[in-house]
């Protein structure tokens, strides 16, 4: 649905010259939604600002819907951008208008007769589940709400593509929840393709069924979230899956935490499990085979692109000997251990 072939990026200012995208080939298939990942300054908001041409490309091609945007002309590309919605971390709504009117305004653009409009608002107040804020004006609504009007805005023109600019970076965890699940619901029901960017692993692990990650104007890794997560190869990818698996120490256990073995201490440990060993009892395996008392800390279940993730803080109690055996069985069945120190 959509596809980015070899687009680079150079801004020139002054006698500065930047090159915020390079070689940048990305392909987002139909009725999937795509994340692409990177830190500030990578050069996310410049690509996405590339799909709908918002930025032109200083080389390469977009194409959206089989159509190659970099080749049209300007009413041409008028009537294709219609297919591209877009959201933004800022909403961008129209404060002096009410809710009912911000939802309203592009179809008053496109001169869709009034009654139509009417019903068509109607419709996409339902959807977003702001039926009762019609009439409020922005400056009443909480962010989220904000949001739900902005998507429903977007949705006015029926578009095949929504482009979101880290559409929830401005919204608190439980909000950025419900916006996400809206967005997924978009996705499936009325079967619109979506790419976003955002600096967060956790929205790309709530939604995203692709991921790209990007640094310094190249996309460096990209794959179904599943493969990621299960094998990141970049080291910057490591480092976002670390931090969205990161679990806190207890305030007591991290008090208690020396960085070497001590003796009268364990090893207190995370571990990442995947693939086949989600389902195995590794646990009550480590404790049979060497006499390993577990103290389960802290431990979570993901579902991450369909397949099953979890995360687990848990100390090792035995001989020092049977704890680094323990360790290593099981880095055997492919567990990521981490010994995070001694307690
Ligand atoms: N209009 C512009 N003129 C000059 N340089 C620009 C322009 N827009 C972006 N850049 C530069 O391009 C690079 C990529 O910026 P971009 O905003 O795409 O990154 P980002 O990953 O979206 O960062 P952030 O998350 O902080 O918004 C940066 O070095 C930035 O300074």
């Amino acid at each position: 649905m959509i596809e980015l072939k070899d687009i680079t990026k150079v801004f020139r200012h002054k006698n500065r010259i930047t090159t915020a995208l390079s070689g940048v080939s990305l392909y987002v298939p139909k009725g999937k939604i795509v994340g692409v990942i990177g830190e500030s300054g990578a050069g996310k908001s410049t690509l996405i600002r590339c799909v709908n041409l918002l930025e032109r490309p200083s080389s390469g091609e977009i194409y959206v819907d089989g159509q190659n945007l970099t080749q049209m002309s300007e009413s041409q590309l008028a009537k294709a951008r219609r297919n591209i919605g877009m959201i933004f971390q800022h909403f961008n709504l129209l404060s002096s208008r009410t809710v009912f009117d911000n939802i309203a305004f592009p179809l008053e653009l496109d001169k869709t007769p009034k009654s139509e409009i009417i019903i068509r608002v109607k419709e996409l107040l339902k959807l977003v589940g702001l039926e009762e804020k019609a009439n409020d004006y922005p400056s009443k609504l909480s962010g989220g709400q904000k949001q739900r009007v902005a998507i429903a805005r977007t949705l006015a023109s029926n578009p095949k593509v929504l482009l979101c600019d880290e559409a929830t970076s401005a919204l608190d965890p439980a909000t950025t929840r419900s916006i996400l699940s809206l967005l997924k619901e978009i996705n499936k029901r009325l079967d619109i393709t979506i790419l976003l960017i955002t600096h967060e692993m956790d929205v790309v692990k709530e939604i995203c069924d692709e991921v790209a990650v990007i640094s310094d104007g190249q996309l460096i890794e990209q794959g179904t979230v599943a493969d990621i997560f299960s094998h990141p190869k970049a080291a910057l990818t490591k480092q976002f899956i670390a931090s969205s698996l990161h679990m806190e120490i207890p305030v007591d256990y991290q008090e208690n935490l020396v960085a070497s073995p001590q003796a009268g201490k364990h090893p207190l440990l995370q571990l990442e499990i995947t693939g086949q060993s989600v389902d195995a009892p590794v646990l009550s395996e480590v404790a049979r085979l060497f006499n390993i008392d577990s103290n389960i800390i802290n431990a979570r279940m993901d579902y991450v692109g369909g397949m099953k993730f979890g995360v687990m803080l848990v100390e090792f109690i035995s001989s020092a000997e049977n704890e680094n055996r323990a360790i290593e069985f099981l880095k055997s069945k492919n567990i990521k251990v981490e010994v995070l120190g001694y307690v």
